[in-house]
């Protein structure tokens, strides 16, 4: 199927699309209407973003209609993984995030929470607390809720790539962050995506999230992609499953396909 029609099973619809072009379009719809959805019902929207091919397929985000359409000023911005980097290196989520979306739409800046950088060897760990400390901050004063069942916060949309591995956020096969059942942000230093030190989201926070896309397209994907949402068993040498066959989202979690992630479905 390649018209982006939707198969539901459980809380999870796989779209899948010809080309990137056509995902690139239709998540700029799904990303608007949610924005339209939640700020109608809660009067903002709170969106974490990835970095890799995310920012780009968000690309039509940014134009008409949606450019003057949505609702800017009650977006709050995240990031579920980000390199310990000055934010203007261009290794940083942050400065892909600003150079491509965030500096042409009218996010006030004090909705928008980039890391805070320390170089040198505790950078890592420092930026993971801070984050952490930020978001406990942000639930005091009531802009994210705890959700009553996971106790962690709820952030209304996750937009999550995936690379060749399974792995998403900064959270990797052959990794212990995968496995934190307790913080809300961790750190890493030696991931096997460079650069090696990184912070990232935990996955009890990631699947507290209400909606979740799943943004994935390219050849180098497919095997992945097929683990994820077909065989289930996966001969990647490892123990376990792959980290995002681990994903899951409150409401709904949507995969967004090109006909080459999909090649394999
Ligand atoms: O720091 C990063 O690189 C990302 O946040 C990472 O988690 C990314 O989403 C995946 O690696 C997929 O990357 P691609 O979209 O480039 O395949």
């Amino acid at each position: 199927m390649a018209d982006g029609s939707v198969v539901p099973i459980d809380r999870k619809v796989v779209r899948k699309f010809k080309t990137e072009e056509d995902v690139a379009v239709a998540l700029a719809k799904y990303i608007a209407d949610l924005s339209d959805k939640f700020i109608k019902v809660k009067g903002s929207f709170t969106v974490v973003l990835s970095g890799g091919t995310l920012i780009d397929t968000m690309r039509k985000l940014v134009e008409p209609p949606y450019l003057h359409g949505v609702d800017w000023t009650k977006w709050y911005i995240f990031w579920v993984d980000e390199r310990v980097v000055p934010l203007d290196s261009p290794d940083s989520n942050y400065k892909l995030a600003h150079d491509g979306f965030l500096s042409k739409v009218s996010i006030p800046s004090h909705q928008i929470y980039p890391i805070h950088y320390k170089p040198g060897p505790q950078g890592p760990e420092f930026a993971a607390r801070d984050y952490e400390e930020r978001l406990r901050k942000l639930v005091e004063k009531k802009i994210l809720p705890l959700s009553p069942v996971t106790g962690f916060p709820i952030f209304d949309l996750m937009l999550l790539g995936m690379g060749p591995c399974g792995h998403v956020a900064s959270l990797f096969p052959n990794r212990s962050q995968q496995n934190d059942k307790k913080d809300w942000v961790t750190f890493i230093t030696d991931s096997p995506k460079p650069p090696p030190p990184r912070i990232t989201f935990t996955f009890p926070v990631i699947n507290t999230a209400s909606e979740i896309a799943m943004v994935v397209t390219g050849l180098e994907v497919s095997l992945a992609t097929h683990v994820a949402l077909k065989s289930k068993h996966h001969d990647f040498g490892l123990q376990g499953p792959l980290p995002v066959q681990k994903v899951s989202a409150e409401v709904l979690l949507t995969w967004f396909l090109d006909e080459n992630a999909a090649f394999q479905q």
